[in-house]
């Protein structure tokens, strides 16, 4: 279960974000909606550990996130939680399969290889386990910032603004790849957007205002 409780955030400019009282249980799949500069990515680094809220409570299971310390906490974060940024953010250098046991080896885990071959097998991308970020096209790159957030089988699944930059056809398909990665790799799913094309994918919505 991951929850926030009387949380808010004051940035040193002054500007202060209240944000409601927040229970998601395990292996729900929620939207995260708002306007631009209602708070999104200010909950989304409060809730992934990047951000210490000002005032407030944020657990993960049975974690309080803000209680560890930053080591802990990066450890924590690197094992229990998978963000999908909107871009890629692979290492250019490093073929696929290394790009995926190099984020193993982040979160303080033993390299797996056969995991990484799963995760490339559940989305299609087994074929380029070889290959080099530059030689994908957008939507295998895509694909591949879903398996290196699954790879550690996280608790909880984030993606910011998956769908913004893409058309309706692919931000449908990149939605469906979000919600069958969270299920089969029982996460919780939170993708936060202001794309209102993807309300109704989702039941359960936290708008803020
Ligand atoms: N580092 C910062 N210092 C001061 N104010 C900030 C900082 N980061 C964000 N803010 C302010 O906090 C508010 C929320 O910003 P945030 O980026 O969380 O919104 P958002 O909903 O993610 O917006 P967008 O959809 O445009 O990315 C905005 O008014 C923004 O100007």
């Amino acid at each position: 279960m991951i929850s926030i409780q009387s949380v808010s955030h004051q940035y040193t400019s002054g500007h202060q974000l209240q944000f409601a009282d927040w229970q998601v249980n395990n292996g729900e799949q929620w939207l995260l909606l708002g306007q631009s500069g209602s708070g999104k990515t200010t909950l989304l680094h409060i809730l992934t550990g990047l951000l210490t809220p000002t005032h407030g409570k944020v657990k993960i299971g049975d974690t309080d996130l803000y209680s560890l310390s930053s080591k802990k906490l990066d450890a924590f974060r690197g094992q229990q939680i998978g963000i999908v940024f909107q871009k890629p953010h692979l290492i250019k250098s490093l073929n696929i399969t290394e790009n995926l046991l190099l984020a193993q080896s982040f979160a303080g885990l033993p390299n797996n290889k056969k995991r990484v071959e799963e995760v490339l097998d559940s989305l299609n991308m087994l074929p380029k386990k070889n290959a080099y970020p530059q030689e994908l096209s957008q939507g295998q790159l895509q694909r591949v910032t879903i398996a290196r957030a699954v790879i550690n089988k996280p608790t909880l699944l984030i993606a910011d603004e998956p769908t913004s930059s893409l058309d309706d056809k692919n931000a449908e398909a990149v939605l469906a790849l979000l919600k069958e990665q969270s299920t089969l790799n029982q996460a919780t799913l939170v993708v936060a957007t202001h794309d209102k094309r993807v309300k109704d994918a989702f039941t359960l919505t936290y708008t803020l205002s």
